[in-house]
This record gives structure tokens, C-alpha cells and sequence, in this order.
């Protein structure tokens, strides 16, 4: 049995393993050496810098300060090993101690866009989103530049769903993207024939691309239930018929799963996005994402669109169409999907 975590100060020792955990939470960055991060924290208000240590290890760190005005906390890292144990809350705890005990009367943090993650632990310890932009100016070069933010670029949306549109155009727009629809170009339907999401949204994106001479950005879709071997799944969107409408979807969902107990309605959903620099680009960027939940029993809100009424989401203790749109587009597949290919993007 493993001992309980100890929280203590940060000694120079510590160094090589705190690096290391940082790097496998995936918090360094090109422009922050972490040496010199670390170096800085000892110069200043080194007693905020805490480690985690467990059975000799280090599991965790925070390093957390007070600048007169705010406190603030940043490398926050668990484990990746030691997830859902209670440890970044403890974590959290000490350097909210710390800074309270400094007369600091609010902490303040700084989050990655998409580091939805993160977003809903910080939640869940009362910390709420400002309203505020952050701005920063370099003043020291630690390492490489950073990247240059993308330029504003124009895509195409291989769409005829409006409510796609808006949720990916959300996700964009911070990075400097802006969507017009395939239907400005074009009315052809494309047929999704496809055995899998990847197949369709490369026949969508493709085909936008085509007609529009733009980048072209697809979404493939669906809902895949576990009790029904992951139907309705690429053909969610004609589940009860072609060109059915959500609302006969959803009732023919609802039959499919009549009388069967909440413990056997898992569901996820699963969204495919495919993007192409042009027609015949030969190496699209690709990425999936999933949101898992299960089916209700009946139809509950009505933000969103599709199978939405339908899908619970456990950890937000709602349907998806209960929630705002701008938390759904935080946490859904589609969200995932988008975070994931914009990782993929040259900066
Ligand atoms: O966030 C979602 N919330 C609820 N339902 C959803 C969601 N995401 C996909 N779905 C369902 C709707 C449709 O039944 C199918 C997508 O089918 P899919 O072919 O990808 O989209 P679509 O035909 O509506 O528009 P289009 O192909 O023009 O992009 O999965
Ligand atoms: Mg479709």
C-alpha cells in the first residue's frame, strides 16, 4: 500500500524529477526553460514553490505567489499515474494556503484555450471563468520564439448542418479562422457512402474543396450505442430514414432501447474531422474525438441539435441539450475532435 502524499517545499534536489513530471503532464513549452522557471520561483518567494511526494517520489508540484494585488498559481502537475486520486485538489489547496497566508485576497490562473481538461477541474474547485483577455509581452528569450500566431484564413465548411457550423466556427474564430459554407459554392448533396467517419468526411471535405477552391474542413458524426453494437454510428443522421428528421431519430432511438435499464444505455458520441489544404492534398490532417454518456429515457432540453435530448452526460448531470452551448462546445466530441486537429496545425 502506497504511503499518503506529503506536501513540502521544493528543494534544488527536486529539480531533475520535477522537470520530468512537467514534461510528461505535457505543461513545458519551447519559450519557458524550465531550469530557469525554476530558478526564477527560488529567487522569489521560493517558499510558494510545493512539491507532492509519495513513497520517496515526486508526484506532484505547485508553485504559487502573491504579487501584491493577486495571488497566482501556475505548474500545477499530478501524476498522470495517480489521476482522480484527490491530489491536484490538495495541491491547489496548499498554495491557496499559501497565498492567503501572504494576505492575498484572490488567486488567479491562466489556462491553455483548450485545455478543457483542466477547465472543469478548476470548476470543480469554485474557480469561475473571468471576463477578461489575458495579455503578455515577452521580455525575456528563454528559448526557441514563440509561434507566430496563424494568420486569418478562410475555410469552407463541408456542411449543410447550421448547428455544426456554429459550433465549429466557435472553436475557430480565437485562432483566427473564419468558416463560409459549402452551399455558397455548390447545392450538389454528397452521398456519405463510406463505411466509416473518416471515409465520409474526406468524401465531404473533398468535394468541398472542389467546388469552392478553399481549405476544406468536414465533420463526420454519430451516435454509437453500446446495446445496439454501436448503431445507429455512421448512419446517424439517417437512422429512421433517409433524410429523416432528429425528432424521428430520436423516437426510433428511444424504441430500439425500450425497457432496458440505465446500466445498459451507454452511449458515445463520436465526431470525425477531416481537413483538406485543397482537393487533391495527398496527407489531410485527421482527428476524432468522443464524448461518452448514456441514452435517457426520454427526451429532456432543447439547446443543440440531433441526438441531444437523448444524451446524458454523467459528470455535468445533464442532457446534452441542457447545457449552454458554449459548455457543450467545451466538452462534446466535436470539441475534442477540433482541439486535437488544431494540435496538428503548423503554428
Ligand atoms: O453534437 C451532436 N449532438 C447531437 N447529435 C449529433 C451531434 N453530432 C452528431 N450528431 C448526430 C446528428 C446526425 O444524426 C448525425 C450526424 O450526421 P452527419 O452526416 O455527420 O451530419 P449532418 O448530416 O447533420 O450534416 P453534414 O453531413 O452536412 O455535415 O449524428
Ligand atoms: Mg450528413
Amino acid at each position: 500500500m502506497p504511503e499518503a502524499v506529503q506536501i513540502r517545499r521544493f528543494v534544488p534536489d527536486d529539480a531533475g524529477a520535477v522537470i520530468a513530471l512537467w514534461q510528461a503532464c505535457g505543461l513545458t513549452r519551447p519559450w519557458n526553460d524550465p531550469q530557469r522557471d525554476i530558478a526564477r520561483k527560488l529567487a522569489q518567494q521560493a517558499e510558494g514553490f510545493l512539491v507532492a511526494v509519495q513513497d520517496a517520489r515526486i508526484v506532484g508540484s505547485v508553485m504559487a505567489g502573491y504579487d501584491g494585488h493577486r495571488g497566482w498559481v501556475n505548474y500545477l502537475a499530478a501524476d498522470p499515474a495517480l489521476r482522480h486520486q484527490g491530489l491536484g485538489r490538495q495541491l491547489m489547496a496548499a498554495a491557496e494556503a499559501y497565498v492567503a497566508s501572504l494576505g492575498a485576497p484572490k488567486m488567479n490562473l491562466q489556462l491553455r484555450e483548450d485545455n478543457t481538461g483542466a477547465a472543469l477541474f478548476y470548476e470543480r474547485l469554485g474557480y469561475r471563468r473571468d471576463a477578461v483577455l489575458s495579455y503578455g509581452k515577452r521580455l525575456v528569450l528563454d528559448g526557441a520564439a514563440p509561434p507566430p500566431a496563424p494568420l486569418a484564413q478562410t475555410l469552407v465548411l463541408a456542411s449543410r448542418n447550421q448547428k455544426k457550423l456554429a459550433e465549429l466556427q466557435a472553436l475557430l474564430a480565437p485562432r483566427g479562422y473564419a468558416l463560409r459554407l459549402v452551399s455558397e459554392f455548390s447545392d450538389e448533396d454528397v452521398e456519405e457512402t463510406g463505411e466509416s467517419f473518416i471515409e465520409n468526411a474526406l468524401l465531404k471535405a473533398r468535394h468541398a474543396a472542389r467546388v469552392s477552391g478553399l481549405p476544406a474542413l468536414a465533420d463526420d458524426s454519430g451516435l454509437e450505442v453500446a446495446a445496439l453494437g454501436g448503431a445507429p454510428g455512421v448512419r446517424s443522421a439517417r437512422y429512421a430514414a433517409e433524410r429523416a428528421s432528429d425528432a424521428a431519430n430520436n423516437e426510433k432511438l428511444l424504441h430500439a432501447l425500450a425497457g432496458l435499464p440505465e446500466a445498459q444505455r451507454s452511449a458515445r458520441f463520436v465526431s470525425v474531422l477531416v481537413l483538406l489544404r485543397h482537393a487533391q492534398d495527398p496527407v489531410p490532417l485527421i482527428a476524432q474525438g468522443f464524448w461518452p454518456g448514456r441514452i435517457l429515457e426520454a427526451a429532456q432540453g432543447a439547446n443543440g441539435f440531433g441526438y441531444d435530448p437523448l444524451f446524458y452526460v454523467p459528470e455535468l448531470a445533464r442532457s446534452a441539450a441542457e447545457l449552454p452551448a458554449e459548455l457543450k462546445n467545451r466538452v462534446s466530441h466535436r470539441a475534442r475532435a477540433m482541439h486535437s486537429l488544431l494540435r496538428q496545425l503548423p503554428a
